[in-house]
């Protein structure tokens, strides 16, 4: 496919930075979607995280093991993180280089993108594990921002994340600042029956509570 603006082969953006377009069939799309509302009628609702400052980030958000909050893991687990996804997770590392590495990872965030919601330029840096990042998305495309260690600012590459795709980022930039400034409305295969962006992360927090 190579419809937009955006090419769809598989790249590595940075050292240690891989997308894998159209990973995930979308059978399993349709799955994740489903464990992903699934998971929302659990015991713990997505949420819009409130930050330190008092900013309330747009994107409703979920953990499964690990809780996170600004910024920082907390100890209790509320929902269990799935086996199957821990798997899926050791597949999505030997796709993207060779070999999972012995990835174990023991968190997900899950991240719905509603109208108008984005996510700020971060690094994910709670974790203590030198392990990658595993990103699954689902439903409307994005551009996915992918910088640099050092700031918030450039150079930087802007990605087009869509349904099925998955994006790795590990070794030289498993700290790299990354964000998502724009989703497309609407973009999404009327097939998977999901209006908005799912993203789902997988991490090893490399704590042990
Ligand atoms: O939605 C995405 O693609 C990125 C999410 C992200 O960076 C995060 O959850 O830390
Ligand atoms: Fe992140």
């Amino acid at each position: 496919m190579t419809e937009g603006l955006f090419p769809r082969e598989r790249a590595e953006v940075a050292p240690g930075a891989v997308h894998v377009p159209d990973w995930l069939p979308v059978a399993r799309q349709r799955e994740l979607v489903e464990a992903c509302r699934e998971w929302g009628r659990g015991p713990v609702p997505y949420e819009r995280t409130v930050l330190p400052g008092g900013g309330v980030m747009s994107v409703r958000s979920l953990c499964l093991g690990r809780r996170w909050v600004p910024y920082r893991y907390l100890g209790a687990v509320a929902v269990a993180l799935p086996e199957w996804l821990a798997a899926l997770g050791r597949a999505a590392v030997a796709e993207a280089y060779g070999d999972d590495g012995g990835f174990a990872p023991d968190t997900a965030l899950v991240n719905f993108y509603g109208a108008g919601a984005r996510m700020g330029m971060h690094q994910d840096r709670e974790e203590r594990s030198a392990a990658p990042v595993v990103s699954l998305s689902l439903g409307d495309r994005c551009v996915f921002r992918f910088g640099n260690a050092e700031g918030r600012g450039r150079p930087w590459t802007d990605v087009e994340l869509a349904s099925g795709d998955l994006f790795v980022f590990g070794g030289p930039s498993r700290r790299a600042f990354h964000g998502v400034p724009t989703v497309f409305p609407g973009t999404a295969d009327p097939a998977l029956g999901l209006n908005g962006r799912l993203n789902i992360t997988l991490r090893e927090t490399g704590l042990s509570f």
